[in-house]
């Protein structure tokens, strides 16, 4: 779609498939104007971000927004910091710290590793046997950061969490994802479905604060509802994915995109 609209826009570009072509440190990258970061992967993101910049070219995001966003824990220290709601949370470093961070957000807790997307690894506990189980899979793991725990308070207010897309600036819009049968995420790629919602002034604050707190550019914001400290930040997304909230609010985010690269960058 991003495509399409450069097309549409008859705007130069190339498509640089990180996962088949090698990046050079080599000053020509800087014929660029713009290198808009689309992997899927965190650290193709990171390190493309990373050598785009190196010869001065803007990249959307930066790598030092890929960096926390791309963290759970290092978006929640920002954002605890600003003053913006996170949900209750505890950060544990081995099993034995797991177990005492149970103890302190109380079941039923969710359990989710810093990094990862598309719902992989939150785990809703019920008890203190599937924290068990859920340790002991962790501990099994390659990568380091998967054997970090966040632990958190689990917020089931509403059936459905919201997602909000900025763009520098400004608030493109905000939809609801709903938890589809037989599960307790949102997430589309599990079958959460989009619907419309109405953006409500502390919607739009929270979103726009949340954003601007880690220099998002382009991103996206993914909110819970809490029964008594209202809209809460479940993370960031620095690759915003965007079919749903097409589905929902009907902006076309790609033509978005091009507009605003066209009227900052060009
Ligand atoms: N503390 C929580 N309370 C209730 N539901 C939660 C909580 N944390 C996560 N969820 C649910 O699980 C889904 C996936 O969690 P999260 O967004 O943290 O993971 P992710 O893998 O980064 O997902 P994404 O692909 O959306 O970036 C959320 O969209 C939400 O529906």
């Amino acid at each position: 779609m991003i495509v399409k609209s450069l097309n549409d826009k008859g705007i130069q570009y190339d498509i640089i498939n990180v996962a088949q072509e090698p990046l050079p440190f080599n000053r020509a990258l800087d014929r660029y104007n713009v290198a808009i970061i689309r992997a899927i992967s965190m650290y193709r993101s990171l390190y493309s971000a990373a050598v785009f910049e190196s010869v001065g070219v803007h990249t959307i995001n930066s790598s030092e927004v890929i960096t926390v966003a791309g963290d759970k824990i290092l978006t929640y220290s920002k954002l605890f910091k600003a003053g913006v709601p996170i949900p209750d949370s505890v950060i544990a470093m081995s099993p034995d710290a797991t177990l005492k961070a149970y103890e302190q957000i109380g079941f039923p807790l969710i359990d989710k590793p810093p990094i990862g997307s598309w719902g992989r690894m939150v785990s809703l506990i019920r008890d203190i046997f599937e924290g068990k189980t859920i340790i002991e899979h962790r501990e099994m793991l390659g990568n380091s950061a998967l054997k970090v725990h966040i632990v958190q308070e689990y917020i089931k207010e509403k059936n459905r969490d919201i997602r909000c897309i900025v763009m520098g600036k400004e608030l493109l819009g905000c939809y609801a994802r709903n938890i589809p049968p037989n599960e307790w995420r949102a997430n589309v790629a599990l079958g959460g479905t989009p619907s419309p919602i109405t953006i409500d002034e502390k919607l739009r604050e929270t979103a726009l604060k949340a954003a601007s707190v880690v220099n998002g550019e382009f991103i996206s914001i993914d909110i819970l509802e809490h029964a008594s400290k209202g809209y809460v930040i479940n993370e960031l997304n620095d690759t915003p994915e965007f079919k749903g909230f097409m589905l929902a609010t009907g902006i076309n985010v790609a033509e978005k995109l091009v507009d605003y690269i066209i009227s900052n960058f060009s």
